[in-house]
């Protein structure tokens, strides 16, 4: 077999592997071998330069640190979401969207848990990550995409034959908690400083302006949204997330689809007893009118969609280091 056949197999094979660990959540193999075959790929390539590809798993931490981020105007704005603080407020939702749909059933929304860590913005061009930003005050965020390309979570190109020619795909990048304990413990052994929290801990390492150092971060990420595509995906918000993950993009596997105002709320029960036990921080669950035609009826107000709320818990007492 040729240098250049076996690159591109290794290629395939290690974002197989990633697919599998970081989408379906079952590793198919163990992460030594996982780093062998990142080696072997990265000896052919240093032996064939002419080989080189800025696609391949090995080329994720970029060149030289940056002297600034740049800022990039999103296609669509970035919202944030309505907050519910209690069950009268949801109710109050519900009813509200209701009455305004003229529906005489339960709304059917898909609920997930809400990420405590900070929403980016990924766009894919002819299958290829081209641009990563931040929120930023919502129309005008930072150009990341150095620092995100190092989060493995994150793949390069979309998986499967039927990609679209754009499309932008939103969610959260996070630092699980047993990476922002080891993170912290770390600091604390160096004399430097801790973070106070997952979410600051996520930040502070995708504002790093040297991708090197971002790459040493333990940064995981979940796709919540389609943003502006170039075709129509599904006709459902859950459907959409399951493009998403046939793509390759992590998905929270907690999504579920309720019915009704009832089903918000056991589903708020049922994540509000785990949310200790979850590898990540939360700070409410997200409920979503899962129509897309639905969605487009009700549109948006100023700031936030009207077919989407926040149900929030109440603040976990202050972790102190
Ligand atoms: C701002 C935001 C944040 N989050 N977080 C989740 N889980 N879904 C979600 N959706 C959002 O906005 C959509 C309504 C696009």
């Amino acid at each position: 077999m040729s240098a250049a056949d076996q690159v591109q197999q290794l290629r395939q094979q290690l974002e197989e592997l990633n697919y599998h660990y970081y989408v379906l959540d079952e590793p198919k193999l163990p992460d030594s071998e996982y780093d062998r075959l990142f080696r072997e790929l990265q000896a052919l390539e240093l032996s064939n330069p002419k080989l080189r590809d800025p696609q391949s798993p090995t080329q994720r931490v970029g060149g030289a640190a940056l002297s600034a981020f740049s800022q990039v105007e999103h296609d669509q704005a970035m919202l944030s979401l309505d907050n519910a603080f209690s069950e009268d407020e949801l109710r109050a939702f519900d009813k509200r969207i209701s009455e305004r749909l003229a529906l005489n059933e339960p709304l059917e929304y898909c609920a997930e848990p809400k990420l405590d860590g900070l929403a980016i913005s990924l766009v894919y061009e002819n299958g290829m990550l081209t641009r990563a930003a931040t929120r930023g005050d919502g129309r005008v965020g930072e150009d990341v995409t150095a620092n995100v390309r190092t989060i493995r979570s994150i793949p390069l190109s979309l998986r499967g034959d039927f990609i679209p020619q754009k499309i932008e795909v939103r969610g959260e990048i996070i630092m699980p908690k047993a990476g922002f304990e080891r993170l912290n413990q770390e600091a604390l052994a160096k004399g430097e400083k801790t973070f106070a929290n997952p979410r600051n801990a996520a930040a502070g390492s995708l504002r790093q302006l040297d991708p090197k150092l971002a790459a040493k971060r333990p940064l995981g990420f979940y796709a919540y949204a389609l943003g502006a595509v170039s075709e129509t995906l599904a006709g459902s918000h859950f459907d959409n997330l399951q493009r998403l993950k046939d793509f390759g993009f992590p998905v929270s596997a907690e999504l579920k689809r309720v019915d009704g105002l009832k089903g918000c709320l056991d589903y708020y029960q049922s994540i509000g007893a785990r949310r200790t036990d979850l590898p990540y921080e939360i700070d409410g669950v997200v409920y979503k009118v899962d129509s897309i035609a639905l969605q487009q009826q009700l549109g948006f107000v100023a700031r936030a969609p009207r077919w989407a709320i926040a149900h929030k818990f109440p603040a976990q007492e202050e972790l102190t280091i």
